[in-house]
């Protein structure tokens, strides 16, 4: 189980030293809180990064993915965020769409996202990976420290919990 956090708690301890996301996201996992280290992808409705960097071991960390806000496609589905699940991920935050959205809320991992939709995206092998990022108005590189729970997402340069383990788990 994620240590006890909450996002108002950690932004009323470091204030604006954290970068706090604007209030676009939707929880679509079974798993509201999670932290852990940013691997950044930008990808354009095209989810190959995404799900090329779910089948690695995860770690404990967060994929961070500019997906330029498309609502069109549906850049994670059940069948990558299983992936995510089994390999060890923490977390899932994307600027752009998932679907299955009965099974992720299933699922023990967080996943925040703009909107649900069933259309899935196209494959042809585009996208960045290990670059900064934006989404929601702030900046978020790689290695940088996510916190998301019910109230929102934070970003951090540095880990903002006291004994604060290596892993999300
Ligand atoms: O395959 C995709 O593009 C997305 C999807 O539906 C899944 O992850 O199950």
């Amino acid at each position: 189980m994620p240590p006890e956090f909450s996002t108002a708690d950690l932004y009323d301890t470091h204030g604006e030293t954290v970068r706090v996301c604007a209030p676009v996201f939707r929880d679509f996992g079974g798993r509201t809180r999670f932290f852990g280290q940013a691997v950044t992808v930008k990808c354009f409705e095209d989810n190959s990064r995404i799900k090329e960097t779910l089948a690695e071991a995860g770690a404990g960390r967060v994929l961070v993915v500019d997906a330029g806000g498309s609502l069109r496609c549906a850049m994670l589905g059940d069948l990558i965020a299983e992936s995510a699940v089994s390999n060890g991920w923490a977390g899932v935050v994307i600027q752009g769409c998932v679907r299955d959205s009965a099974r992720l809320a299933t699922m023990d991992l967080g996943i925040k996202a703009l909107a649900a939709i069933p259309r899935k995206s196209v494959r042809r092998g585009e996208g960045q990976r290990d670059l900064p990022v934006e989404i929601a108005g702030v900046q978020v590189c790689p290695g940088d420290w996510v916190y998301g729970d019910g109230d929102g997402l934070l970003i951090a340069d540095a880990p903002l919990l006291p004994d604060q383990v290596q892993t999300g788990n």
